[in-house]
């Protein structure tokens, strides 16, 4: 009969001398096994739904523009840009097990998005699932769910987007206020907190201006943990964007 142990017994005789196992028991090598096997199809599953977020959505989580960025190719020339940057590799890095929400909120072109794709692509590569999504193209596809011919339905899209590991607001407080907005939005954030899951907001609005908009009992949540609030408050770097800088 074929048991772990006569596996690793024949492994250890086909082993070239000198060579040092790093396990000693079959036991030790099937239970290795078997942890990245549920590793493997942990990170399959949650590509999956990353990636079905992303068709549902219609376009890639980050978008052209901003899926190279980066924190190194972030330019740092102010003492609030050096914050701002510090913050956010922060932010990623203490990401795992954390329920800390951000708020990047200030002047157009400042690098809102660029530090949010910075994050984005950092906890990718880490295998988390990641969406950032304007608060347009949310309500467009909540919208759409209406429709006769959509197979998706509301509650299923809200599940969905309370479920990726990192989902980011953009755009907050650019359209006209809406009460079906505010509701979606309150909606979504009180899933992902109470379950544990973190949401970005960008915007260009400050503290008052979102609270306004979105309410008390969104804000609140937006503080559950180490959250973060970082204001953008210097000039834009758009005129300096050639567009093949990374
Ligand atoms: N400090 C910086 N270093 C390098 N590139 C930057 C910096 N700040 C912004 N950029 C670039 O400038 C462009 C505009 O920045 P971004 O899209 O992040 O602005 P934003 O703050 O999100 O603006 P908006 O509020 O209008 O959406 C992007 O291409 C971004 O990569």
């Amino acid at each position: 009969m074929k048991t772990p142990e006569n596996l690793f017994s024949r492994l250890q005789r086909l082993m070239p001398d000198g060579v040092k196992p790093k396990f000693t028991r079959g036991e030790d090598l099937l239970a290795w096994n078997q942890e990245q096997g549920r590793l493997r199809s942990e990170a399959v599953f949650r590509e999956n739904r990353a990636m079905k977020m992303q068709r549902i959505m219609g376009r890639s989580g980050i978008r052209e523009l901003h899926m190279n960025c980066s924190f190194d190719n972030y330019r740092v020339e102010s003492e609030g840009q050096r914050k701002a940057l510090a913050m956010a590799r922060q932010y990623a890095a203490e990401f795992e097990h954390s329920i800390a929400s951000f708020v990047f909120s200030g002047r157009p072109g400042t690098g809102k998005n660029h530090l949010a794709a910075a994050i984005g692509n950092d906890l990718i590569l880490r295998g988390k699932s990641v969406l950032i999504v304007t608060v347009a193209d949310l309500m467009s596809n909540m919208k759409g769910t209406f429709s006769g011919g959509s197979t998706l339905t509301e509650e299923r899209l809200i599940h969905d987007l309370s479920s990726v590991d990192l989902l980011v607001i953009d755009e907050i407080g650019m359209q006209t206020e809406s009460r079906y907005e505010k509701v979606i939005i309150n909606q979504i954030v009180d899933r992902r907190s109470s379950s544990k899951r973190p949401t970005g907001m960008l915007s260009n609005l400050n503290h008052e201006g979102m609270n306004a908009l979105l309410g008390d009992r969104v804000m609140d949540r937006m503080r559950l943990g180490n959250s973060m609030w970082v204001r953008f408050d210097w000039d834009s770097y758009r005129d300096r964007v050639r567009g093949d800088e990374y």
